[in-house]
Protein backbone atom coordinates (compact mmCIF):
# COMPACT_ATOMS: atom_id res chain seq x y z
CA UNK A 1 0.00 0.00 0.00
CA UNK A 2 1.60 3.49 -0.81
CA UNK A 3 -0.25 5.91 1.32
CA UNK A 4 0.46 6.33 5.33
CA UNK A 5 -1.92 3.55 7.16
CA UNK A 6 -3.96 6.72 8.88
CA UNK A 7 -4.76 8.74 6.05
CA UNK A 8 -8.13 8.18 6.42
CA UNK A 9 -8.96 7.95 10.34
CA UNK A 10 -11.60 9.22 11.48
CA UNK A 11 -12.87 9.28 8.26
CA UNK A 12 -16.75 7.86 7.47
CA UNK A 13 -17.36 6.73 4.27
CA UNK A 14 -20.32 6.10 2.20
CA UNK A 15 -19.74 3.63 -1.07
CA UNK A 16 -22.93 2.97 -3.45
CA UNK A 17 -22.71 -0.40 -4.35
CA UNK A 18 -19.68 -1.00 -2.72
CA UNK A 19 -20.54 -4.70 -1.96
CA UNK A 20 -19.34 -5.72 -5.43
CA UNK A 21 -16.69 -4.86 -7.99
CA UNK A 22 -14.93 -1.76 -7.67
CA UNK A 23 -17.29 -0.13 -4.70
CA UNK A 24 -16.05 -3.54 -2.50
CA UNK A 25 -12.07 -2.58 -3.71
CA UNK A 26 -12.07 1.03 -2.51
CA UNK A 27 -14.04 -0.02 0.33
CA UNK A 28 -11.18 -2.01 1.41
CA UNK A 29 -8.79 0.41 0.96
CA UNK A 30 -10.73 2.99 2.65
CA UNK A 31 -11.18 0.78 5.64
CA UNK A 32 -7.18 -0.33 5.13
CA UNK A 33 -6.75 3.20 5.46
CA UNK A 34 -8.37 3.80 8.91
CA UNK A 35 -11.88 4.73 7.40
CA UNK A 36 -15.17 3.31 8.66
CA UNK A 37 -17.32 2.67 5.77
CA UNK A 38 -21.31 2.16 5.02
CA UNK A 39 -21.89 0.24 2.05
CA UNK A 40 -25.57 0.18 0.00
CA UNK A 41 -26.86 -1.34 -2.89
CA UNK A 42 -30.11 -3.61 -3.32
CA UNK A 43 -29.20 -7.31 -3.02
CA UNK A 44 -28.66 -7.76 1.03
CA UNK A 45 -26.58 -11.30 0.95
CA UNK A 46 -23.92 -9.51 -1.15
CA UNK A 47 -23.61 -6.90 1.14
CA UNK A 48 -23.80 -8.99 4.26
CA UNK A 49 -21.10 -11.41 2.75
CA UNK A 50 -19.04 -8.50 1.76
CA UNK A 51 -19.12 -6.57 5.25
CA UNK A 52 -18.33 -10.15 6.86
CA UNK A 53 -15.13 -10.10 4.93
CA UNK A 54 -14.33 -6.45 5.67
CA UNK A 55 -14.55 -7.51 9.30
CA UNK A 56 -12.54 -10.38 9.41
CA UNK A 57 -9.89 -8.63 7.71
CA UNK A 58 -10.46 -5.12 9.89
CA UNK A 59 -12.06 -6.10 12.94
CA UNK A 60 -11.60 -2.88 14.65
CA UNK A 61 -13.32 -1.11 11.81
CA UNK A 62 -16.94 -0.37 11.95
CA UNK A 63 -18.51 -1.42 8.56
CA UNK A 64 -22.58 -1.07 7.83
CA UNK A 65 -24.81 -2.65 5.61
CA UNK A 66 -28.05 -0.65 4.06
CA UNK A 67 -29.84 -2.22 1.56
CA UNK A 68 -31.10 0.57 -0.80
CA UNK A 69 -32.56 1.38 -4.28
CA UNK A 70 -30.59 4.61 -4.86
CA UNK A 71 -33.41 4.99 -8.19
CA UNK A 72 -35.98 5.79 -5.02
CA UNK A 73 -35.50 8.87 -3.60
CA UNK A 74 -36.98 8.22 -0.42
CA UNK A 75 -34.74 5.37 0.43
CA UNK A 76 -31.79 7.37 0.07
CA UNK A 77 -33.27 9.80 2.46
CA UNK A 78 -34.28 6.97 4.66
CA UNK A 79 -30.56 5.08 4.47
CA UNK A 80 -28.68 8.60 4.85
CA UNK A 81 -30.71 8.89 8.15
CA UNK A 82 -29.95 6.06 9.34
CA UNK A 83 -26.17 6.56 8.66
CA UNK A 84 -26.40 10.12 10.43
CA UNK A 85 -27.84 8.86 13.57
CA UNK A 86 -24.64 6.97 14.12
CA UNK A 87 -22.81 10.21 13.08
CA UNK A 88 -22.05 11.91 9.61
CA UNK A 89 -20.65 10.96 6.91
CA UNK A 90 -17.73 12.57 5.58
CA UNK A 91 -17.52 10.83 2.07
CA UNK A 92 -20.00 9.82 -0.86
CA UNK A 93 -18.37 7.98 -3.35
CA UNK A 94 -21.12 7.35 -6.52
CA UNK A 95 -19.99 4.48 -7.48
CA UNK A 96 -23.42 2.15 -8.27
CA UNK A 97 -24.25 2.06 -11.78
CA UNK A 98 -26.50 0.39 -14.41
CA UNK A 99 -25.17 -0.68 -17.78
CA UNK A 100 -25.54 -2.71 -20.79
CA UNK A 101 -24.71 -3.50 -24.34
CA UNK A 102 -27.92 -2.73 -26.37
CA UNK A 103 -28.75 -1.05 -30.24
CA UNK A 104 -29.66 2.60 -28.72
CA UNK A 105 -32.66 2.48 -31.58
CA UNK A 106 -33.98 -0.57 -29.83
CA UNK A 107 -34.22 0.79 -26.78
CA UNK A 108 -37.37 0.49 -24.44
CA UNK A 109 -38.31 3.59 -22.00
CA UNK A 110 -37.97 1.76 -19.47
CA UNK A 111 -34.27 0.26 -20.51
CA UNK A 112 -33.39 3.89 -20.89
CA UNK A 113 -35.04 4.73 -17.43
CA UNK A 114 -33.51 1.34 -15.89
CA UNK A 115 -30.39 2.78 -16.59
CA UNK A 116 -30.80 6.73 -16.05
CA UNK A 117 -32.55 5.76 -12.46
CA UNK A 118 -29.76 4.14 -10.58
CA UNK A 119 -26.72 6.41 -13.26
CA UNK A 120 -27.70 9.70 -12.63
CA UNK A 121 -30.89 10.03 -10.70
CA UNK A 122 -29.59 8.06 -7.67
CA UNK A 123 -26.48 9.67 -7.95
CA UNK A 124 -28.30 13.10 -7.69
CA UNK A 125 -30.17 12.09 -4.71
CA UNK A 126 -27.36 10.86 -2.85
CA UNK A 127 -24.94 13.73 -3.80
CA UNK A 128 -27.87 16.32 -2.65
CA UNK A 129 -28.88 14.74 -0.01
CA UNK A 130 -25.23 14.16 1.79
CA UNK A 131 -24.26 17.93 0.74
CA UNK A 132 -27.87 19.40 2.41
CA UNK A 133 -26.75 17.74 5.66
CA UNK A 134 -22.77 18.86 5.35
CA UNK A 135 -24.23 22.24 4.75
CA UNK A 136 -26.84 22.15 7.28
CA UNK A 137 -24.55 21.39 10.01
CA UNK A 138 -21.53 23.60 8.68
CA UNK A 139 -19.61 20.27 8.01
CA UNK A 140 -17.33 19.95 5.07
CA UNK A 141 -17.47 16.57 2.44
CA UNK A 142 -16.54 15.01 -0.19
CA UNK A 143 -18.29 13.51 -3.51
CA UNK A 144 -16.56 11.45 -5.63
CA UNK A 145 -18.42 9.83 -8.80
CA UNK A 146 -16.94 6.78 -10.74
CA UNK A 147 -17.21 7.91 -14.58
CA UNK A 148 -16.68 6.20 -17.98
CA UNK A 149 -14.76 7.48 -20.74
CA UNK A 150 -17.86 7.36 -22.38
CA UNK A 151 -18.97 10.38 -20.32
CA UNK A 152 -16.07 12.22 -21.74
CA UNK A 153 -16.10 10.87 -25.68
CA UNK A 154 -19.32 9.23 -26.10
CA UNK A 155 -20.03 5.68 -25.84
CA UNK A 156 -22.05 4.05 -28.96
CA UNK A 157 -24.04 1.08 -27.72
CA UNK A 158 -23.85 2.18 -24.00
CA UNK A 159 -25.80 6.02 -24.84
CA UNK A 160 -28.34 5.68 -21.77
CA UNK A 161 -24.46 5.14 -19.45
CA UNK A 162 -22.75 7.65 -21.50
CA UNK A 163 -25.62 10.15 -21.02
CA UNK A 164 -25.91 8.91 -17.51
CA UNK A 165 -21.75 9.75 -16.67
CA UNK A 166 -21.82 13.05 -18.70
CA UNK A 167 -23.87 14.27 -16.50
CA UNK A 168 -22.44 13.57 -13.22
CA UNK A 169 -19.44 14.94 -14.86
CA UNK A 170 -21.40 18.09 -15.05
CA UNK A 171 -22.34 17.79 -11.41
CA UNK A 172 -19.27 17.60 -10.42
CA UNK A 173 -17.93 20.89 -11.99
CA UNK A 174 -20.62 22.58 -11.40
CA UNK A 175 -21.70 21.61 -7.75
CA UNK A 176 -17.52 22.31 -7.10
CA UNK A 177 -18.63 26.03 -7.52
CA UNK A 178 -21.62 25.89 -5.58
CA UNK A 179 -21.14 23.80 -2.95
CA UNK A 180 -16.94 25.44 -2.64
CA UNK A 181 -17.32 28.05 -0.14
CA UNK A 182 -18.87 25.39 1.89
CA UNK A 183 -15.50 23.63 2.16
CA UNK A 184 -17.34 20.38 0.33
CA UNK A 185 -15.10 19.03 -2.88
CA UNK A 186 -16.30 17.29 -5.86
CA UNK A 187 -14.51 14.86 -7.29
CA UNK A 188 -14.46 12.36 -10.38
CA UNK A 189 -12.63 9.07 -11.44
CA UNK A 190 -13.30 7.83 -15.50
CA UNK A 191 -11.49 4.78 -15.52
CA UNK A 192 -10.83 2.50 -18.65
CA UNK A 193 -11.11 -1.39 -18.23
CA UNK A 194 -10.51 -2.69 -14.44
CA UNK A 195 -12.21 -6.21 -15.00
CA UNK A 196 -15.29 -7.07 -12.52
CA UNK A 197 -17.57 -9.73 -12.95
CA UNK A 198 -20.17 -7.53 -13.79
CA UNK A 199 -18.12 -5.11 -15.87
CA UNK A 200 -17.04 -8.52 -17.95
CA UNK A 201 -20.82 -10.41 -18.17
CA UNK A 202 -22.20 -6.95 -19.37
CA UNK A 203 -20.24 -5.08 -21.50
CA UNK A 204 -17.02 -7.20 -22.44
CA UNK A 205 -18.47 -10.19 -24.03
CA UNK A 206 -15.60 -10.97 -26.33
CA UNK A 207 -13.30 -11.14 -22.79
CA UNK A 208 -10.91 -7.95 -21.35
CA UNK A 209 -8.13 -8.40 -23.76
CA UNK A 210 -5.72 -4.93 -23.39
CA UNK A 211 -6.17 -4.30 -26.91
CA UNK A 212 -5.93 -0.03 -27.77
CA UNK A 213 -3.95 0.36 -24.52
CA UNK A 214 -1.07 1.93 -24.91
CA UNK A 215 -0.04 0.78 -21.73
CA UNK A 216 -0.76 -2.75 -22.96
CA UNK A 217 -2.71 -4.04 -19.92
CA UNK A 218 -5.91 -3.38 -18.12
CA UNK A 219 -6.23 -1.25 -14.85
CA UNK A 220 -5.26 -3.07 -11.61
CA UNK A 221 -8.22 -3.11 -8.65
CA UNK A 222 -5.41 -1.42 -6.20
CA UNK A 223 -4.83 1.15 -8.61
CA UNK A 224 -7.97 2.54 -8.45
CA UNK A 225 -8.33 1.91 -5.14
CA UNK A 226 -5.25 3.91 -4.25
CA UNK A 227 -6.44 7.29 -7.03
CA UNK A 228 -9.55 7.07 -5.10
CA UNK A 229 -8.21 7.16 -1.72
CA UNK A 230 -5.58 10.04 -2.63
CA UNK A 231 -8.62 12.16 -3.92
CA UNK A 232 -10.98 11.86 -1.32
CA UNK A 233 -8.02 12.79 1.40
CA UNK A 234 -7.13 15.63 2.31
CA UNK A 235 -4.07 15.42 0.18
CA UNK A 236 -6.12 16.05 -2.40
CA UNK A 237 -7.35 19.17 -0.87
CA UNK A 238 -7.17 22.00 -3.43
CA UNK A 239 -8.76 19.80 -6.09
CA UNK A 240 -12.21 20.26 -6.93
CA UNK A 241 -14.61 19.66 -10.32
CA UNK A 242 -11.99 17.75 -11.84
CA UNK A 243 -11.98 14.37 -13.48
CA UNK A 244 -8.91 12.19 -13.13
CA UNK A 245 -8.51 9.09 -16.10
CA UNK A 246 -7.05 6.16 -15.33
CA UNK A 247 -7.06 4.17 -18.74
CA UNK A 248 -3.22 3.50 -19.66
CA UNK A 249 -3.44 5.93 -22.11
CA UNK A 250 -6.16 4.38 -24.33
CA UNK A 251 -8.01 7.45 -25.06
CA UNK A 252 -5.54 9.12 -27.00
CA UNK A 253 -4.96 6.07 -29.36
CA UNK A 254 -8.49 7.76 -30.89
CA UNK A 255 -9.14 10.29 -33.20
CA UNK A 256 -5.82 11.74 -35.09
CA UNK A 257 -3.81 9.32 -33.84
CA UNK A 258 -5.93 6.38 -34.72
CA UNK A 259 -3.19 4.70 -36.78
CA UNK A 260 -0.96 4.77 -34.07
CA UNK A 261 -2.68 1.73 -32.89
CA UNK A 262 -1.05 -0.68 -35.69
CA UNK A 263 2.21 1.13 -35.05
CA UNK A 264 2.82 0.18 -31.97
CA UNK A 265 3.39 -3.57 -33.33
CA UNK A 266 5.61 -2.12 -35.68
CA UNK A 267 8.51 -3.97 -35.94
CA UNK A 268 12.88 -2.06 -36.46
CA UNK A 269 12.02 -3.19 -39.87
CA UNK A 270 8.79 -1.68 -40.58
CA UNK A 271 10.12 1.60 -39.00
CA UNK A 272 13.28 1.34 -41.20
CA UNK A 273 10.75 0.91 -44.22
CA UNK A 274 8.84 3.84 -43.19
CA UNK A 275 12.25 6.25 -42.64
CA UNK A 276 13.21 5.05 -45.83
CA UNK A 277 9.96 6.34 -47.61
CA UNK A 278 10.12 9.18 -46.44
CA UNK A 279 13.86 10.72 -46.79
CA UNK A 280 15.27 13.86 -45.84
CA UNK A 281 15.76 16.54 -48.37
C1 LIG B 1 -15.74 -2.43 -18.86
C2 LIG B 1 -16.52 -1.24 -19.39
C3 LIG B 1 -16.99 -0.14 -18.48
C4 LIG B 1 -17.94 -0.57 -17.41
C5 LIG B 1 -18.99 0.22 -17.11
C6 LIG B 1 -20.07 -0.12 -16.16
O1 LIG B 1 -20.90 0.67 -16.01
S1 LIG B 1 -20.09 -1.61 -15.30
C7 LIG B 1 -21.50 -1.55 -14.19
C8 LIG B 1 -22.56 -2.42 -14.63
N1 LIG B 1 -23.32 -2.92 -13.47
C9 LIG B 1 -24.63 -3.06 -13.53
O2 LIG B 1 -25.25 -2.80 -14.54
C10 LIG B 1 -25.29 -3.60 -12.28
C11 LIG B 1 -26.75 -3.29 -12.20
N2 LIG B 1 -27.53 -3.72 -13.40
C12 LIG B 1 -28.82 -4.15 -13.38
O3 LIG B 1 -29.45 -4.19 -12.34
C13 LIG B 1 -29.51 -4.55 -14.67
O4 LIG B 1 -28.53 -4.88 -15.60
C14 LIG B 1 -30.40 -3.44 -15.29
C15 LIG B 1 -29.57 -2.23 -15.67
C16 LIG B 1 -31.06 -4.00 -16.52
C17 LIG B 1 -31.46 -2.97 -14.35
O5 LIG B 1 -32.23 -4.02 -13.84
P1 LIG B 1 -33.78 -3.82 -13.41
O6 LIG B 1 -34.11 -4.99 -12.58
O7 LIG B 1 -34.03 -2.47 -12.90
O8 LIG B 1 -34.43 -3.84 -14.79
P2 LIG B 1 -35.30 -4.93 -15.55
O9 LIG B 1 -34.58 -6.21 -15.66
O10 LIG B 1 -36.66 -4.92 -14.96
O11 LIG B 1 -35.32 -4.23 -16.97
C18 LIG B 1 -35.73 -2.89 -17.15
C19 LIG B 1 -35.85 -2.64 -18.63
O12 LIG B 1 -34.53 -2.72 -19.20
C20 LIG B 1 -34.58 -3.64 -20.30
N3 LIG B 1 -33.30 -4.31 -20.43
C21 LIG B 1 -32.63 -5.01 -19.49
N4 LIG B 1 -31.50 -5.52 -20.01
C22 LIG B 1 -31.46 -5.13 -21.30
C23 LIG B 1 -30.53 -5.32 -22.35
N5 LIG B 1 -29.42 -6.03 -22.16
N6 LIG B 1 -30.79 -4.77 -23.54
C24 LIG B 1 -31.91 -4.07 -23.75
N7 LIG B 1 -32.82 -3.83 -22.77
C25 LIG B 1 -32.60 -4.37 -21.59
C26 LIG B 1 -35.68 -4.62 -19.92
O13 LIG B 1 -36.17 -5.32 -21.06
C27 LIG B 1 -36.72 -3.67 -19.33
O14 LIG B 1 -37.45 -2.98 -20.29
P3 LIG B 1 -38.95 -3.48 -20.78
O15 LIG B 1 -38.72 -4.81 -21.42
O16 LIG B 1 -39.74 -3.57 -19.52
O17 LIG B 1 -39.38 -2.43 -21.72
N1 LIG C 1 -15.22 -2.31 -14.19
C1 LIG C 1 -14.84 -1.44 -15.14
O1 LIG C 1 -14.00 -1.72 -15.99
C2 LIG C 1 -15.45 -0.09 -15.15
C3 LIG C 1 -16.37 0.33 -14.22
N2 LIG C 1 -16.82 1.62 -14.23
C4 LIG C 1 -17.73 2.08 -13.19
O2 LIG C 1 -17.31 1.58 -11.94
C5 LIG C 1 -18.45 1.40 -11.10
C6 LIG C 1 -18.47 -0.01 -10.55
O3 LIG C 1 -18.57 -0.94 -11.63
P1 LIG C 1 -18.27 -2.50 -11.44
O4 LIG C 1 -17.66 -2.71 -10.10
O5 LIG C 1 -17.56 -2.95 -12.64
O6 LIG C 1 -19.74 -3.11 -11.52
P2 LIG C 1 -20.72 -3.82 -10.48
O7 LIG C 1 -21.93 -4.23 -11.25
O8 LIG C 1 -19.97 -4.86 -9.71
O9 LIG C 1 -21.10 -2.66 -9.47
C7 LIG C 1 -22.33 -2.02 -9.46
C8 LIG C 1 -22.83 -2.00 -8.03
O10 LIG C 1 -23.94 -1.10 -7.95
C9 LIG C 1 -24.98 -1.71 -7.24
N3 LIG C 1 -26.24 -1.17 -7.77
C10 LIG C 1 -26.69 -1.28 -9.04
N4 LIG C 1 -27.89 -0.70 -9.15
C11 LIG C 1 -28.19 -0.19 -7.93
C12 LIG C 1 -29.29 0.52 -7.40
N5 LIG C 1 -30.34 0.84 -8.16
N6 LIG C 1 -29.26 0.88 -6.10
C13 LIG C 1 -28.21 0.56 -5.31
N7 LIG C 1 -27.14 -0.11 -5.75
C14 LIG C 1 -27.13 -0.49 -7.05
C15 LIG C 1 -24.85 -3.21 -7.49
O11 LIG C 1 -25.38 -3.97 -6.44
P3 LIG C 1 -26.89 -4.55 -6.52
O12 LIG C 1 -27.03 -5.18 -7.87
O13 LIG C 1 -26.96 -5.51 -5.37
O14 LIG C 1 -27.79 -3.38 -6.32
C16 LIG C 1 -23.33 -3.35 -7.55
O15 LIG C 1 -22.83 -3.59 -6.25
C17 LIG C 1 -19.67 1.76 -11.96
O16 LIG C 1 -20.00 3.11 -11.75
C18 LIG C 1 -19.15 1.58 -13.37
O17 LIG C 1 -19.88 2.35 -14.30
C19 LIG C 1 -16.42 2.50 -15.18
C20 LIG C 1 -15.55 2.13 -16.14
C21 LIG C 1 -14.98 0.83 -16.20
Amino acid sequence: MAFAPGLLAGRRVLVTGGGTGLGRSMGRRFLALGASLAICGRRGDVLDEAAASFRAEFPDRPVTTHVCDIRDAAAVEAMLDAIWRDAPADVLVNNAAANFLAQTHRLSPRAVDAVLGTTLHGAAYCTIGCGRRWIEAGRPGVVLSILTLSALQGGAFTVPSAMAKAGLLAMTQSLAVEWGPHGIRLVAIAPGTFPTESAVARLRPGGTDAEGVPLGRNGRHEELADLAAFLVSDHAGYITGECVVADGGRRFLGGARAGAQAMLRWSDEEWAAQRARTPAR
